[in-house]
């Protein structure tokens, strides 16, 4: 029977280094604000909006929330980021992903000021997760994972990771994050033959491919280490994994619960790369 690790010591240990930071800032007259843009109400952007919301409100971190409508055009959405890369009293930008189809992520993509782009949108910032170069905004859900990792003592040196999921939110940066560990990573999705037996061989199983506790314990080797970044609503209305937890317990080492997993942990990377930005604007750091 796997152990159940949690993600709420992971954020503790973050959020007790921004705290002063945050506390420097402060005293200098500088108050980090961080922009939520949310088109619509999809319950996964509401899930983490509120989890966000608490974080930054313990950590004294100022939120505005942008709730815009789902229909908006592609013209009125961008004016509006214009507006809020402008906006001088705003250090970070989060916009939930993905945008309604009316919206062109490859065009807005480059709108957004990359010195502000707290979740890597831009492509200078994916571009710099890609180079293994740690100077931009890594995308702070696969940051949490690594997060996760680490404090959990993880070995990623020469070991088979398996990611399933190839989105450029989870999948595709978290796979160069593993890599850059020096793990031999394998990127499965939805068209992959045989994934049960391809995530089998896993040392290191990351699932974030946005289906309700499909993966199972036939997708586990004995012994590997399950992280389950998936965030989906149940039919009881109650959040749920991509992994059926229990099930794959059975098998694996090491296991992360949603709630309570990776999404937590997430929150407060998003803190900590508001004080990123903010320390990198204001002349700081
Ligand atoms: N650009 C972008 N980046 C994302 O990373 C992204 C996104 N868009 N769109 C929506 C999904 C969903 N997501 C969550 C993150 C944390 C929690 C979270 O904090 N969950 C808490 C529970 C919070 C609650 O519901 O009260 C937990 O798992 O324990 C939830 C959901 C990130 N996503």
């Amino acid at each position: 029977m796997g152990t159940l690790i949690k993600g709420k010591p992971v954020a503790d240990k973050i959020k007790e280094d921004i705290k002063a930071e945050v506390k420097e800032l402060r005293a200098k007259g500088t108050i980090p604000k961080l922009s939520i843009i949310r088109v619509g109400a999809d319950p996964g952007d509401i899930s983490y909006e509120r989890g966000a919301l608490k974080v930054m409100s313990e950590l004294d971190i100022d939120v505005q929330v942008n709730a815009l409508p789902e229909n908006i055009t592609q013209e009125e959405f961008v004016d509006f980021l214009k507006k809020v890369n402008s906006d001088s009293s705003v250090h970070g930008i989060l916009i939930f992903r993905p945008l309604p189809k009316q919206l062109d992520e490859n065009v807005i993509k480059y709108v957004i000021d990359a010195n502000k782009d707290v979740d890597c949108f831009s492509p200078l910032n994916v571009a710099k997760v890609f180079e293994g170069d740690e100077s931009g905004f890594p995308p702070c859900t696969p940051a949490a994972v690594m997060e996760m990792l680490k404090y959990y003592n993880v070995e990623l040196k020469g070991k088979r990771a398996v990611v399933i999921g190839r989105s450029m939110i989870v999948g595709k940066p978290v796979s160069m994050m593993l890599l850059k560990e020096h793990a031999t990573v394998t990127i499965c999705h939805s068209r992959t033959q045989n994934l049960p037996q391809v995530a089998s061989e896993a040392d290191v199983l990351v699932v974030g491919i946005g289906r309700a506790k499909m993966v199972n314990s036939e997708y586990v080797k004995d012994g590997a280490v399950v992280i389950d970044v998936g965030i989906n609503v149940d039919e009881d209305g109650k959040l749920c994994g991509d992994a059926d937890t229990e099930d794959c317990a059975r098998k694996a080492s090491l296991i992360t619960p949603v709630p309570g997993g990776v999404g937590s942990v997430t929150t407060s990377v998003l803190a900590k790369q508001v004080i990123k930005a903010c320390k990198l604007q204001t002349g700081s750091c």
